[in-house]
């Protein structure tokens, strides 16, 4: 199963990141970071407008190979931010989605809306390590992580003042990590992780279990106005939009094209 090679892999990387920097100093580097700059809310960003965007830095994926090939991760952040997003994902995952943390912690110091380290996050050096770099916000991967580790990795990304996004795919997975939970934004994969799948109207089948109050993401697979307009009318307070954006030949366009009349 893919979701299982993914993880597989991303063990890897992380056996490498801890070599070139262990624990201790990394936990080190968060401190410097947090004292310098306070992470901002990602749920506050996404309250914002009606439906608020997230948009994705993301070169490469498992399902359709490489996307974008002039990649040039800080300049579709600044435009990103330039043409309204709300906040950006950046992935980090480097054998799938040939992504980086070095992106991260260059749009860091490009934009100043809320960043999303966007990555299969399994391990508490993943979090700190999310802080050391600047970003705001972890995902959190139902699909990933026992509900044991779901919430120690939680009030981790808590205690750093770092914003979740929790990420679920099943009615099974909302009612037992979807719990009254200050804060966290519950992002709702159109995408089945294990298949590929992909179904818009994910966002409504899992709303009614939803803690009060949290904010929506519905993430995967939108591509047109349309696409907005329907997961908009099924709940969704958010999107996460990568691949779209990442195709068109201009983010600006496609961006205010996409977000019309909503
Ligand atoms: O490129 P899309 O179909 O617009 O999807 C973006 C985002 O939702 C997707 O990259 C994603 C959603 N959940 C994830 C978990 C890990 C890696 C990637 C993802």
């Amino acid at each position: 199963m893919i979701l299982d090679d993914i993880v597989a892999q991303r063990r890897i990387q992380l056996k490498r990141e801890q070599e070139k920097c262990p624990l201790s100093k990394m936990r080190r580097r968060a401190e410097i970071q947090l004292t310098e700059r306070t992470p901002l809310s990602l749920a506050e960003a996404l309250k914002k407008d009606t439906l608020s965007c997230i948009c994705e830095v993301k070169k490469a994926s498992p399902s359709k190979g490489l996307i974008r090939e002039d990649f040039r991760p800080v300049d579709f952040a600044k435009e990103y931010e330039a043409a309204g997003a709300n906040a950006i994902s950046c992935l980090t995952e480097e054998h799938y989605f040939q992504g980086s943390s070095q992106f991260l912690a260059d749009i860091r110091k490009a934009v100043s809306i809320p960043i999303l380290r966007k990555d299969f996050i399994f391990d508490e050096y993943q979090i700190f390590e999310a802080a050391a770099l600047g970003a705001d916000a972890v995902l959190l991967i139902a699909a990933v992580l026992e509900l044991p580790d779901f919430e120690r990795l939680y009030k981790l990304a808590k205690t750093l003042g770092l914003s979740v996004l929790g990420e679920m795919h099943t009615v099974e997975e909302m009612q037992e990590y979807a719990l009254e939970r200050e804060g966290m934004v519950i992002g709702v994969n159109n995408r089945n992780l294990k298949t590929f799948e992909v179904s818009l109207d994910t966002v409504q089948k899992l709303k009614p279990y939803a803690p009060d109050g949290a904010v929506f993401v519905s993430e995967s697979g939108i591509k047109t106005n349309d696409d907005m307009k329907m997961v908009r009318s099924l709940g969704a307070d958010a999107v996460l939009i990568g691949e779209t954006l990442m195709r068109s030949e201009s983010i600006t366009d496609k961006l205010k094209e996409l977000r019309k009349d909503i």
